[in-house]
């Protein structure tokens, strides 16, 4: 539904929803986290990580941090109540205070610097938010880790040999987690967001016009269930052959498929076939039992979001490109081929038309009184009719032709194959084809290899001047 078509009544419950939402989200995305764990203190990821990034990015800090750590204080204490031994006071200040503090901060933090990335540099840049977030989430993960091992080490539920041993696991797994996850999830967040109309960082919407790739192979589904099979069959024969790793091959196969995936669907499509590889692959991993290969998993699920995240910038890049060269060779109003380049292509289409004996016609097209029609309509008024007589002239051009605006309100075409009568015919038919404005044509016909083509341009000139001072709306031959 469109946000602007919220009510006000509907906002107000989606506002007091949204905490709600964070909250459990983040509980359930601890409960999988459990379900995924492979050793103590180790899960191959930790989805919460994501819903806290997620959650300080679209909401902001002051909204999203209560429900953050509430959420994160309840998941604690629900795991320190359920210790054999009775908890300690100091166990409950690293429940209740300590984890949530050390996790929000981490994770929000890590948010604020990703969206801070997207208004660093003179335009917002894909591939530099793309490194803000694998980096600032990198340092993010590591900060929530050690802080996480050093707390439980001062609350006396780890010994100080391995602080190391656990923060490592704990680090890789929360990195997983939040790079499979954290911007699929700050997209969900933010479409909440915004029905329930909350302010929002600007930052959120500066990658949304980003063009989709121009030839998009085919939908999304058979691409996924391809990757998916691919990465299965892996891990199934993995179970079977536990010995040899190599048959793990068929992953990493996948995440390289993958790439076609962000290189021809959109940035939504993208992030949520990341998301769900990586669900699919710690579901495998920990049904299978596969947890000793815990950390190339967890590499292969890095590896995955890492290379979709920036290989979803490459098409942006052609897209970009081609829009450059086409501003550089076109003129933007009309569309007609830009000075420089239509000199070019006009050389190379006379050159072979002549070297096969044909003759050339060049014809100069100016719109009559635009300056008259500018002082008296404004120039908004000018400009409609300049692209009139560009769409005219195209209309009445065949394939081959070359046409381009020479400057003001001055078109020339050159028509390689084109005989004299031909040349008139094509000159009657622009004029007859426009209804509001009116042009006065020159026409050259070219036979001569040794003359330059410039040369032949300012014979078409001088008839168009013929033709202007015949009273306009005129054609005229050289
Ligand atoms: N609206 C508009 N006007 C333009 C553009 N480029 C040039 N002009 C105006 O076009 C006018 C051209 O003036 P002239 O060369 O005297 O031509 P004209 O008024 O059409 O008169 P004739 O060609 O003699 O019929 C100038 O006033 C320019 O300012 C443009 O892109 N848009």
């Amino acid at each position: 539904m469109d946000t602007s078509l919220a009510a006000p009544a509907e906002r107000r419950t989606l506002r007091l929803a949204a905490p709600v939402a964070v909250y459990l989200a983040w509980l359930l995305a601890y409960a999988a986290a459990q379900l995924m764990a492979y050793a103590p203190h180790a899960s191959l990821w930790f989805p919460p990580a994501a819903v806290t990034f997620a959650a300080v990015a679209a909401f902001g800090w002051r909204r999203a941090t209560p429900a953050l750590l509430a959420a994160s204080a309840t998941a604690s204490a629900v795991t320190v109540m359920g210790h054999s031994t009775p908890a300690s006071p100091a166990h409950w200040v690293a429940a209740l205070v300590l984890f949530p503090v050390a996790h929000v901060m981490s994770f929000g933090l890590a948010a604020r610097f990703a969206l801070a990335s997207v208004s660093h540099g003179p335009m917002p840049s894909l591939p530099r938010t793309v490194a803000a977030f694998l980096v600032g989430g990198a340092v993010a993960s590591a900060l929530a880790a050690w802080l996480g091992a050093w707390t439980m080490h001062w609350a006396g539920m780890l010994d100080r040999d391995a602080i190391l041993a656990t923060a490592l696991p704990w680090w890789i797994g929360d990195y997983a987690g939040l790079t499979a996850l954290g911007p699929l999830l700050m997209l969900g967040l933010r479409r909440l967001a915004e029905r329930a109309r909350l302010p929002l960082h600007d930052a959120l919407y500066a990658f949304d016009a980003l063009p989709r790739p121009p030839h998009t192979g085919g939908r999304l589904l058979p691409k996924l269930s391809l990757v998916l099979a691919l990465a299965l069959a892996g891990l199934f024969a993995l179970a079977a052959v536990p010995e040899h790793e190599s048959l793990l091959f068929p992953v990493f196969l996948a995440i390289v498929l993958q790439l076609w995936i962000a290189h021809t669907q959109g940035m939504l499509e993208s992030l949520t076939s990341v998301a769900v590889i990586s669900t699919v692959l710690v579901v495998a991993v920990a049904s299978l039992g596969l947890g000793d290969h815990a950390l190339t998993l967890q590499f292969a699920m890095v590896t995955l979001a890492a290379g979709s995240y920036f290989g979803l910038a490459i098409p942006v890049l052609y897209t970009d490109n081609s829009n450059l060269r086409r501003l550089l060779t076109h003129d933007a109003m009309t569309g007609a081929c830009s000075r420089a380049f239509f000199l070019e292509l006009a050389e190379q289409s006379r050159e072979s038309a002549l070297r096969r004996g044909e003759p050339v016609a060049v014809l100069m097209i100016d719109l009559d009184n635009l300056k008259t029609l500018n002082d008296g309509h404004g120039h908004a008024a000018g400009d409609h009719a300049l692209v009139e007589v560009a769409d005219a002239c195209r209309g009445a051009l065949r394939r081959g032709d070359v046409f381009g605006r020479l400057g003001g309100d001055e078109f020339c075409a050159v028509l390689p194959g084109c005989a004299a009568a031909q040349a008139d015919r094509v000159a009657r038919t622009i004029q007859a084809s426009l209804v509001r404005a009116r042009v006065s044509i020159g026409i050259a016909i070219d036979e001569n290899p040794d003359m330059a083509l410039h040369a032949v341009i300012d014979r078409a000139d001088t008839a168009l001047y013929a033709a202007k001072r015949a009273g306009r709306g005129r054609i005229a031959s050289a």
